[in-house]
């Protein structure tokens, strides 16, 4: 697939907002250097890999990019022995984004009635016609039928009087001094009328099971007569950030700092599609962290930072307390190799975070956004590929999620994409699926998009 032209009209060497966009430049990656023993050279600190594995062995708990992915997809379907989670009637200005569990089936005929397509006059037989006085407005009761040789002015939607043989549009009719109306066009029979059932019958079956509820599939579903949709519930995330070091408001003094994942996640979260229930700051407490684990009973808990194996990481410890089951244990993703995907509870997931910013961002996108589609029932996301307009350094072994923007055909690597750092994310339009070793400057690139970009479903969303 291609990938939407969200800068078109943009040359891609207009760098009037290179500065914004902190362009990757050519000294800072050129393509993946190989190392004599055949791997990339890994990344200095600005690209984000200034720690080593959390421990000898984590390397080998580690998943894969993409096995990674596919673990948390399968642990939002419903397993074998386990119920499908039960459908919702939900109202149609809160289904947007939700999958059909039903079946869409008119609930009447449509157009209901017959309808004139065009202002102008019912007439009934050839012309010229007697025109009546009162003229038919949509919105009103059935108007009487007409008599052979007789016209009556008409709105476009309004009923069609019984006995009309055509609608004749406004330009083209005329009358005359005795008020009889003459067509100024050959007149054919049942034209711009829209008769009953037209474009379906009541009964008739309209959309399957499984059909992601767009903007269009409200507009028929009211059409067709619907308040409500039978969908698959919304997922319901409950999100808790821990960190003493996080700061709601004001600048960062003292070596406090601002909270940058409390604002950013819950409305990403929703432009996936998910209910976010509750917004906890628990701060670097296990037993605060174990409460609200403990009482949560959304679908997915996500927490933002402890998922090393510093003195205040509490959320392995924690799951450990709760004997929950380690899906995930690490993934071979640059930023964010600390990401963790756990079964807590029969039917709820919790996916850890790492901290920092950017590295949260690719644990969202690696281990929440798959296994929400899943429970949403949603399908899978098209994937698009672009060349990558500079080259960019791969990590040795692990795949990187670079922020880029699109210009043209192509995808230009933004450079502040350091673990710690949200500039380069912000500007961006995708991430670039970066594999092990690198990328060379015009190598065709997986990437991953942005849920507003280009005007995506998901935008409405929020
Ligand atoms: N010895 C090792 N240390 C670290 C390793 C490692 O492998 N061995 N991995 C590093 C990597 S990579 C990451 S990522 C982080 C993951 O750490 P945690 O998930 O435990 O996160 P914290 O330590 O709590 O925070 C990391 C960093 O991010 C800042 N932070 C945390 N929350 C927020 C927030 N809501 N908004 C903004 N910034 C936040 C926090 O202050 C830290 O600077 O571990 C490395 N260490
Ligand atoms: O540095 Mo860490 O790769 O996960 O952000």
């Amino acid at each position: 697939m291609t990938a939407p032209d969200v800068r078109s009209g943009h040359d891609a060497d207009d760098f009037d907002v290179e500065e914004v966009l902190a362009l990757v430049k050519d000294s800072r990656a050129s393509g993946s250097r190989r190392t004599p023993a055949g791997h990339g050279t890994a990344p200095g600190p600005e690209h984000g890999d200034a720690h080593g594995p959390r421990d000898p062995g984590h390397r080998h708990r580690a998943t894969s990019w993409s096995e990674a992915r596919s673990i948390a997809a399968r642990a939002g379907r419903p397993r074998a022995d386990a119920v499908r989670r039960n459908p919702v009637s939900v109202p149609l200005d809160a289904a947007l984004g939700l999958v059909l569990a039903a079946p869409l089936a008119a609930l009447t005929d449509l157009p209901s009635f017959d309808t004139s397509a065009m202002d102008g006059w019912a007439v009934a037989g050839p012309g010229p016609w007697d025109v009546r006085g009162t003229g038919v407005l949509a919105g009103h009761a059935a108007p009487e039928a007409l008599a052979d040789g007789e016209a009556v002015r008409i709105a476009t939607g309004a009923r069609i009087p019984a006995d009309t043989t055509a609608v004749l549009r406004s330009e083209h009719g005329r009358t005359d001094d005795a008020g009889h109306l003459h067509a100024t066009r050959d007149v054919t029979h049942g034209q711009d009328i829209r008769p009953r059932g037209q474009e379906c019958r009541s009964g008739e079956h309209l959309l399957p099971l499984g059909t992601l509820v767009t903007p269009a599939v409200l507009g028929l579903a009211a059409a067709a007569g619907y308040d409500t949709l039978t969908a698959v519930p919304r997922p319901r995330v409950d999100v808790l950030v821990l960190g003493d070091e996080l700061l709601t408001e004001g600048l960062p003094h003292d070596g406090l700092i601002r909270d940058a994942l409390g604002p950013l996640l819950p409305p990403w979260l929703r432009a996936l599609g998910v209910e976010v229930g509750a917004v906890h700051r628990v701060g670097d407490d296990a037993d605060a962290l174990h409460r609200a684990v403990a009482g949560s009973d959304a679908d997915l808990v996500v927490t933002t930072g402890g998922t090393a194996a510093g003195p205040v990481d509490h959320v392995h410890p924690t799951l450990r307390r709760i004997g929950a089951d380690l899906l995930v244990d690490g993934v071979k993703v640059r930023p964010g190799h600390p990401m963790l995907l756990a079964q807590i509870a029969d039917d709820q997931h919790l996916v850890g975070l790492p901290g920092n910013p950017l590295a949260a961002v690719s644990g969202l996108l690696t281990l929440a956004e798959p296994l929400l589609r899943s429970l949403a029932d949603r399908p899978s996301a098209p994937t698009f590929a672009l060349p990558l307009k500079d080259g960019v350094h791969g990590h040795p072994y692990d795949t990187r999620l670079v922020p880029v923007v699109l210009r043209g055909d192509r995808a230009v690597p933004l450079h502040y994409n350091g673990p710690a750092m949200l500039r380069g994310i912000a500007a961006a339009d995708a991430l670039a699926v970066v594999p092990p070793g690198g990328a060379r400057p015009g190598q065709e690139t997986e990437l991953l998009g942005l849920p507003w970009v280009a005007g995506g479903i998901s935008a409405c969303f929020a």
